[in-house]
């Protein structure tokens, strides 16, 4: 049964899922960094918020941990690199709290234009101070967002309800999305000049790192009020509260900070300053949202292998996950294959190629392709999977070619993989027997018809009489049982291919008495 802990605070509604799909789960919001590293080993899969902190040094520890996932957006808090290379999936929840953090970001709007935190406390202090608190309307006030994908996009649209002119700077909104918004999309210099009010929507990234730095707030219109209900460090504090201190901003409402949890910071001192403490997410709705999906997603892939919402891989709907299973397994072994005979000969791979035929030709590509490579790589790199193969492939410079052919195939179904190395291609094709049983049919072009074994013995051969007889001799003096034996050959008297699959790995002796064997010119031992 896989085991999940929940180290955040998360909705009842998670823990309820995760029994019912019968994980084992535990519960333990508010652990150390050292107490989180103690217990990490034993579980497959981990559900956080913001608080719990994924670092390399807890991954390093964490033997069992397959996924983790954000009952969430943001994933700044998850060492995602270092989650790939050791082949863990992380996954978000990008659309649960959206809405909830737009409305928190119009609700700190508001706060700002009216200063409804200063003025409920004064008159809860009994001042009634009618003439402190002059605020500014909305209406027709211009409104840049920094960001404007799902919540910069609620965002717009709440704005434009209230009658606000709504700029956007985001590289990656396209004209016909800003459009359809109602925004006029513009670079971040115009936005700073013409805002009354800016709001944050952008992920924590090295480009949006202090995205408004000192010089950015120095190009904002005087009387400028900022909203950030995003990522601390998308701000620069001190230059902000140098802003603020000398008027230049206005105000501004602070959901995130620098440092979390913020609980001493210079900026709580201003006045024009309005606080939360990262509620942008807290409401009962989204909560609710964000746990169901994360444990549901979770539950998915220990259980099924379906990869939703997933950062750092494919996606692999619920649905689709049993059908490509077999096809990813007969990729993984095709991959398998090809890449113990290149590390056999010590190729460096340069490219690799696939080709899809019949059934498989209409199937998501994707995570066969992740297949692929992690059976090809598996000989030279550690922990190898899905999640971290295509990756360490792209950054060892391996071009990957996908082919789809779109006519009759002799198979149901066929998958055709060539890895090209500095001195040779190797190509090897499978089919599924059954639809769902992996089988070799094709080595170097010369079809075969084999199984893959646990212990495998591939041999190229000339098609003379004698070399059966004789490497059978020398298994049978190893006391070695050969459980099937498969030959190819290319013409009478041509290459051939011989796949032999044997009950135990043979010993070098062996090995080497079967390569010196006259008719044989290559000859390897597979395991899968
Ligand atoms: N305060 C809170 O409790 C919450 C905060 N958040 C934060 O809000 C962020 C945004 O969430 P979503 O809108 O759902 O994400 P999203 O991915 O839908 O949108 C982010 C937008 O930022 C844009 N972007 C990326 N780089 C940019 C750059 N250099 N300059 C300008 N725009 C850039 C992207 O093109 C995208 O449109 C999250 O990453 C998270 O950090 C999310 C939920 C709750
Ligand atoms: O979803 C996000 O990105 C958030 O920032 C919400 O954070 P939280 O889950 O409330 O700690």
């Amino acid at each position: 049964m896989p085991k999940v802990l929940i180290s955040d605070k998360l909705s009842p509604a998670a823990i309820e899922i995760f029994k019912q799909r019968g994980i084992e789960v535990t519960t333990k919001p508010g652990l150390t960094p050292a107490e989180l590293r103690a217990i990490i080993g034993e579980f497959d899969g981990l559900a956080i918020r913001s608080a719990t902190k994924v670092t390399r040094e807890l991954l390093d520890v964490a033997r069992n941990l397959k996924v983790i996932g954000r009952a969430g957006i943001g994933v700044d808090n998850v060492d995602v690199k270092s989650a790939t290379a050791r082949g863990v999936v992380v996954m978000n929840t990008p659309y649960g709290n959206a809405i909830t953090t737009a409305e928190h970001a119009i609700g700190m709007m508001f706060a700002l234009a009216r200063q409804l935190p200063e003025a409920s406390v004064s008159t809860k202090a009994g001042k009634w101070e009618k003439n402190r608190f002059m605020g500014v309307e909305l209406t027709n006030k211009t409104l840049g967002l920094i960001g404007a994908g799902n919540i910069g996009s609620i965002v717009a649209e709440r704005a434009l309800g209230l009658k606000m002119r709504v700029i956007a700077y985001d590289p990656y909104l396209t004209e016909t999305r800003a459009t359809a918004l109602g925004v006029e999309k513009i670079e971040l210099d115009a936005l700073l000049a013409r805002a009354d009010f800016i709001t944050l929507h952008t992920p924590l990234t090295e480009q949006t790192r202090n995205i408004l730095s000192r010089e950015a707030l120095a190009k904002t219109k005087k009387g400028v009020r900022i909203v950030n209900c995003a990522r601390g460090g998308l701000v620069d504090e001190a230059a902000l509260y140098e802003a603020l201190r000398s008027g230049h901003v206005a105000g501004a409402a602070l959901d995130v900070f620098e440092t979390e949890p913020a609980t001493d910071n210079r900026l709580f001192a201003l006045e024009n300053v309005v606080c939360t403490p990262h509620l942008g997410a807290a409401t009962n709705e989204a909560q609710e949202n964000v746990a169901l999906q994360v444990a549901e997603q979770i539950s998915d892939f220990l259980l099924t292998g379906a990869v939703t919402n997933a950062v750092n891989m494919a996606s692999v709907s619920a649905e689709d996950a049993p059908r490509l299973k077999p096809y990813m397994e007969l990729c993984q072994l095709l991959g398998g294959f090809a890449g113990q005979l290149t590390e056999a000969r010590q190729g460096v791979i340069r490219q690799v190629g696939i080709e899809y035929e019949g059934a498989a030709a209409h199937l998501n590509h994707r995570p066969l392709s992740a297949a692929l490579f992690a059976g090809l790589l598996a000989p030279v790199m550690e922990g190898v999977n899905m999640v971290n193969a295509p990756v360490f492939a792209r950054d060892h410079g391996i071009e990957l070619s996908e082919t789809v052919h779109d006519r009759d195939s002799e198979y149901q179904t066929l998958i055709r993989v060539s890895v090209t190395t500095d001195d040779q291609t190797r190509t090897v094709s499978g089919t599924l027997f059954g639809g769902s049983k992996p089988r070799l049919v094709e080595v170097k072009g010369i079809k075969v018809e084999a199984d893959f074994g646990r212990h495998m013995l591939y041999v190229t051969n000339q098609d003379k009489p004698g070399f059966i007889a004789k490497c059978s001799a020398i298994l049978a003096d190893e006391g070695i049982n050969i459980a099937t034996f498969h030959l190819g050959r290319s013409a009478p008297a041509g290459d051939a291919v011989c796949l032999i699959s044997i009950d135990e790995p043979l010993p070098e002796a062996a090995l080497i008495a079967i390569r010196h064997l006259p008719q044989v010119m290559q000859a390897t031992q597979l395991s899968f």
